[in-house]
């Protein structure tokens, strides 16, 4: 095979395929509640996509599945050509170690550790291990080179949430995958963390996949799709009470 047709071939594996997923949830009455079905959903190499979708309409759970934290009841999920569905819990752990970014609502820092720590800490689960220049890089990248040794509750939110993109690059990940990560922000750095977002993905080569309700955020995105209509969940599953819930109100009582 010649090195254009490989180049080629290797261009058009997407980077995620979601292929007739199911994930449902029990209720304590004993009721199983449906709360994703998606047929058919895929990201490309370097994509930027935001998910729009109402409180309660499986968003997260979504993604947790893409990131094999949750297992999916049928369906297959391909992260960059290796079926992660197919994956015990160890393998399924090292595959998000090597390929996703994650950055979560509340940014999930380690709060007795720097900065700096909670970089490495997070590098330290890839394949390439822990490295110092690389980390440090990443900090001085989001602006947070004189930061390197404070905790995070010394730190603004903004500049939290900076730790947290830091932190979710610096392994290099194919696919970064962001929940709701302007939540806690003010109008104007939301702004400036999403185009750092973007632009940090954008040079890593890193694809990126928002979720979010926030109009000034899916603003910022030329790819916006609209998640209900992606998933087709039961009706029933928009909250046990039947109403949707609000945005950061506590999860519901169904268990897994
Ligand atoms: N671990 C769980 N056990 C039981 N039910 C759950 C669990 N996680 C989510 N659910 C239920 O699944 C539905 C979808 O929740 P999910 O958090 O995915 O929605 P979301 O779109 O991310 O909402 P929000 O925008 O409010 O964060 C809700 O009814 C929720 O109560």
């Amino acid at each position: 095979m010649s090195d254009s047709i490989r180049a080629k071939r290797i261009r058009r594996t997407p980077m995620l395929t979601v292929r007739n997923l199911t994930k449902s949830f029990t209720t304590p009455e004993g009721a199983k509640v449906r709360v994703i079905d998606v047929a058919d959903f895929h990201i490309d190499p370097g994509d930027q996509i935001a998910l729009r979708g109402e409180s309660g309409s499986g968003k997260t759970t979504f993604l947790h599945l893409i990131a094999g934290i949750l297992r999916p009841n049928s369906g297959v999920i391909t992260i960059d050509g290796v079926e992660m569905t197919a994956l015990g819990e160890s393998r399924r752990d090292a595959l998000r170690a090597a390929k996703i970014g994650y950055i979560f609502q509340a940014f999930n820092l380690l709060q007795g550790h720097t900065v700096l720590e909670n970089v490495l800490l997070g590098m330290s689960f890839a394949p390439g291990g822990a490295d110092g220049v690389r980390a440090r890089a990443m900090l001085d990248r989001v602006g947070l080179s004189h930061r390197l040794q404070h905790f995070p509750r010394e730190l603004s939110t903004g500049q939290q949430q900076r730790v947290a993109v830091a932190r979710a690059l610096a392994n290099r990940p194919k696919l970064v995958i962001a929940d709701e990560p302007t939540g806690n922000l003010d109008n104007r750095n939301t702004a400036g963390a999403l185009d750092l977002m973007k632009d940090t993905c954008r040079e890593c080569g890193a694809a990126l996949l928002l979720v979010s309700h926030d109009d000034a955020t899916l603003a910022r995105f030329d790819n916006v799709r609209d998640f209900t209509e992606i998933n087709r969940m039961d009706n029933a599953s928009r909250t046990p009470w039947g109403q949707p819930r609000k945005s950061g109100e506590a999860p519901s009582r169904i268990v897994e």
